[in-house]
Parts: C-alpha cells; sequence; structure tokens
C-alpha cells in the first residue's frame, strides 16, 4: 500500500497559480482535488442529489427494472445498471459489486433542456435539478479546462469550444453509484468497482462522507487510497465513517465543504500526447468498514464531432517527441471524439 498527496487546488481568481498547479497534478496523478467555493458546486445541491440516489437505489427492484440499460426504452447506455452487470477490468474474477444509473446529457427540446431517457418512479419529479446539477458540472468542467488550456499555452477557449453544448451531441453521462455493504466478501477477490481508466476528457468524482474505498494506481505500479476529505487525511480507517458522521453532525454551519475530485480520461491523455495522465483507479471493499458507499461521477466527452486535431501546444508537441506516443490519428486521419470512444468501447467488451 503507497501513500500519495493529491492536492487541493483553488481554482478561483483568486489563484493566478491555478493552471500551473492544476496542470502539475494531473500530469503527475492524473487526479486532482479542487476546492469548492464560489466557482465549484453548492454543498447543498450535491447533498440533495446524493438523497435522490439514495432514494433511487432503494426502491423497488420493479421500478428500477422498468429503467434497466437493457430495455430498449432507456436508450444507449442510459438507465439501471443492476448488480453483477458490470466488470469494468477484464483481469477480475466476478462483476463489480455495485448498481449504477446512467444519465443522459441534456438537450434541448421543444425549446427547453431535458434528459434523453424515461425516469424512474423516484426521480421523475426531480429532473429540473438533474439537469441543473449537470449544468453546474458542465460548467466547472469548462473552467478547469480553460485553466489546462491556459496553462498549456493554447486560446483559453481551445477545450471549451470542443465540449459546447450548444453546438451537438456529446458522449458524457451522468453516472449515480451504489456499492451497499455485502457480507462475506472475498479479500483480493470481490471489487467495488474493478481498475480501469475513464474514457473522456475528464470526470468530476463526488463522494460521501466517511465512505472511503477509492484508490489510484500510482506511478511506481502500487495502489495507493485517496481520502474522501484530504483535509482530515480521512482513508480506509474503519473509524472515519463514525467520525465523520459526529463531526459534520457538531460542526455543521462552519464544517469546510469537501473538495471535488477531478481526474483525467484516456481521451484528454491521447489528445494532449500523454501529457495529461488518464490514471487506473478502483473501487476495494475497505478493511473493516460495514457500510454502503454512494459516489457520483459527471464523465465529460467533448462533442462527438470534435476532431481530434493535436492540441496546437509547445509542450504538447515537445512530450509527444520525447515519448514517441501514438497520438489521436489512425492511418493518417484525425479521429472524432466519438471514433475516440468507439475504440475504446470495442477495446473494453472484445472479451
Ligand atoms: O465510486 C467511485 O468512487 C469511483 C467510480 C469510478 O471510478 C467510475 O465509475 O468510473
Ligand atoms: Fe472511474
Amino acid at each position: 500500500m503507497a501513500n500519495i498527496t493529491i492536492p487541493v487546488i483553488d481554482i478561483s481568481s483568486q489563484n493566478p497559480s491555478a493552471p500551473t498547479q492544476l496542470l502539475e497534478a494531473v500530469v503527475k496523478y492524473g487526479f486532482v482535488f479542487i476546492e469548492n467555493n464560489a466557482v465549484g458546486i453548492p454543498p447543498s445541491r450535491i447533498s440533495e442529489l446524493f438523497n435522490l440516489s439514495q432514494e433511487f437505489f432503494a426502491s423497488p427492484q420493479s421500478q428500477k427494472a422498468a429503467v434497466s440499460i437493457t430495455s430498449n426504452k432507456a436508450g444507449a447506455n442510459h438507465g439501471w445498471l443492476g448488480p453483477g452487470i458490470e466488470k469494468l477490468s477484464v483481469a477480475q474474477a466476478r462483476p463489480d459489486c455495485k448498481e449504477a444509473f446512467n444519465m443522459s446529457e441534456p438537450l434541448m427540446q421543444n425549446g427547453k433542456l431535458a434528459l434523453q431517457q424515461p425516469l424512474p418512479e423516484s426521480l421523475q419529479p426531480h429532473e429540473g435539478p438533474l439537469i441543473e446539477f449537470q449544468n453546474a458540472c458542465h460548467a466547472l468542467c469548462v473552467r478547469v479546462l480553460g485553466h489546462f488550456a491556459t496553462a498549456l499555452g493554447v486560446d483559453s477557449a481551445w477545450f471549451a469550444a470542443r465540449h459546447d453544448r450548444s453546438r451537438g451531441r456529446s458522449g458524457t453521462v451522468f453516472r449515480m453509484l451504489y456499492y451497499p455493504y455485502l457480507e462475506g466478501v472475498e479479500d483480493g477477490v470481490d471489487v467495488r468497482a474493478g481498475a480501469h481508466s475513464d474514457y473522456g476528457s475528464m470526470t468530476l468524482l463526488f463522494q460521501m462522507p466517511g465512505q472511503p474505498g477509492l484508490e489510484i494506481k500510482t506511478p511506481e505500479g502500487a495502489w495507493a487510497p485517496v481520502p474522501v476529505d484530504p483535509s482530515r487525511g480521512e482513508n480506509s480507517s474503519p473509524e472515519s465513517r463514525h467520525e465523520a458522521k459526529s463531526s459534520s453532525a457538531e460542526n455543521k454551519d462552519d464544517a469546510k465543504p469537501l473538495p471535488i475530485l477531478v481526474n483525467i480520461g484516456d481521451l484528454l491523455e491521447d489528445w494532449t500526447g500523454g501529457l495529461l495522465k488518464s490514471t487506473v483507479h478502483r473501487v476495494i471493499f475497505p478493511q473493516g468498514d460495514a457500510g454502503d458507499r454512494y459516489s457520483m461521477a459527471y464523465f465529460l466527452h467533448p462533442l462527438d464531432d470534435a476532431a481530434l486535431e493535436p492540441v496546437p501546444s509547445e509542450l504538447v508537441a515537445q512530450h509527444a517527441a520525447k515519448t514517441g506516443r501514438k497520438g489521436t490519428k489512425r492511418e493518417g486521419k484525425t479521429m472524432t471524439a466519438r471514433d475516440h470512444l468507439m475504440e475504446r468501447l470495442a477495446a473494453t467488451y472484445k472479451v
């Protein structure tokens, strides 16, 4: 077990060094925490969404099955994935011990934004907050991408233009995740989410206080826990769940919001010639921890038809030349974001 410190960065205009600090972190680890301040997402919104998630996963099986990802109604890659459906790593013996609900990006329909799938009964009255949350996630991602662009020495809107939702569809997905507590888990065999890297540009990950389990693979190849709350160094300790509960009850008002975890996906790694890292990660059953885990992930993708032409950055060119890494051209042709996603999905589901 390794130990790493993922930096926590203020990305507001108060911190002029934000671009270089962000870049440094994702070049090294592919993961970075961003302070949830005025340019973040109101913590009350995040807890509201966690409440909706808990309500949905606790709803009767028949309501979840009605919006199953395998039903034709839900549309590609949208809907509920029951236990035993997903196996994130081809190397694992058993499927991930989790359930998930995938939501489409909101698209304009009859003059207003709408999700592109039927919602389960428990979420139907809440389409508004679900859309607003995705809007807030998208805005935060665009801000982070602006900082990456600045640090790479390209126009600050370079990535934003290629993720501009008013210009078309993308592979962006918002996912609620539920990892139930299970008895009789086999150490080293059962995992909550198998080792994988994310596919798209970048991911925002929301964790709940006292629910650890995320680990990343260090450049040396060891697993290192990612804390839920880096200011407390909270990781896989079984006490942390109880401590977190009591402390949040005690200082509800003055508690600093948890920072938001950001990680780079395969597409952005390829797009930057391997400079920004898409780091392998997994979710384990923490030793001695007897609780459920809930998390939420916003997987940002560029517009389907965004051409993945090389990012016109000197830093990217130098890095790619040094490592000789294959970029985003195939047989001399520039790929689109959609081609990239299809290639990645084909590689995952080949076996
Ligand atoms: O639940 C988590 O903390 C991580 C989930 C994750 O990595 C994923 O769904 O891609
Ligand atoms: Fe992931």
